[in-house]
């Protein structure tokens, strides 16, 4: 019988998780789990209900009563895997700036991070698993068969992370912020992140500034051949 194997990938924003995440994952026919998307899917739901931000407890029992699932994309307009909350699509809405802008302070309650760690795992039993996000391989599995922790440059991370936002927005979109403030917003989650983003002592480290997205999977091939 095949090995069930769980592949972690961490790392700051723009690293490249989710890009490298999704491609392994279809590659090798593995689930592939955003955790990021969960982190926002809550943060989207607390800005709805008007929660404060703050009050870890508060939102530690929002991640208790909402249901937020990851499926299969069905629609065919770029996306990776659809998000509901409470059965309503916010796959696109969980990227909006005002979510990017909570989502770090929202993730950082330890009261919303046993919820959602748990639901990760339970997501994980079924093995064959490539999960992406910033403590996988240190904390949600640290078990996990092959952990990897992709890693950029701020300002490099910044350029891909706007690059992104012209190409899906557009020039002349309103809701398109400046390069200048791309960059803020990662330098600030960054901060934020720090304490929950640290690359697991096994974790194999990929400085990605000067690699393609395919070197990094070949990369990332090559590593787990050689377990
Ligand atoms: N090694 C790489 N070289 C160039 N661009 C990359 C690389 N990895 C990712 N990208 C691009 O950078 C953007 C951000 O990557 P993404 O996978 O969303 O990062 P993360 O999930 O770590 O935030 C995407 O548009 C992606 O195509
Ligand atoms: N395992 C994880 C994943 C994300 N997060 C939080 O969720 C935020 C959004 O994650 P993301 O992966 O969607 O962010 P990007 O890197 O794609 O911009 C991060 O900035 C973290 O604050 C977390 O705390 N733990």
């Amino acid at each position: 019988m095949e090995q069930a194997e769980r592949i972690a990938i961490d790392g700051p924003a723009g690293a490249g998780k989710s890009t490298v995440g999704e491609r392994l994952a279809r590659c090798l026919g593995y689930l592939y789990i955003d955790t990021g998307a969960m982190y926002r899917a809550l943060t989207w739901l607390a800005l709805q209900r008007g929660l404060d931000p703050h009050d870890g407890e508060a939102l530690g029992r929002l991640a208790r009563e909402a249901s937020i699932v990851i499926g299969y994309p069905h629609i065919d307009d770029g996306r990776q895997y659809t998000v509901t909350v409470n059965g309503e699509d916010v796959t696109w809405a969980i990227r909006s700036p005002e979510v990017t802008r909570t989502v770090s302070l929202v993730s950082s309650h330890p009261e919303v991070r046993r919820v959602l760690i748990e639901a990760q795992r339970a997501l994980a039993r079924a093995g064959r698993v490539v999960m992406v996000g910033r403590d996988i391989g240190a904390v949600v599995l640290p078990d996990a068969e092959l952990k990897i922790y992709l890693t950029a440059s701020l300002e490099e991370r910044g350029r891909r992370r706007y690059a992104e936002l012209l190409e899906r927005l557009g020039h002349d979109h309103p809701a398109l912020p400046s390069f200048e403030e791309v960059l803020a917003d990662i330098r600030r989650r960054d901060e934020i992140d720090r304490d929950n983003m640290q690359p697991a002592p096994d974790a194999i480290v990929i400085e990605t500034d000067h690699l393609s997205v395919a070197q990094v999977l070949e990369r990332i091939c090559h590593m787990r051949g050689k377990r």
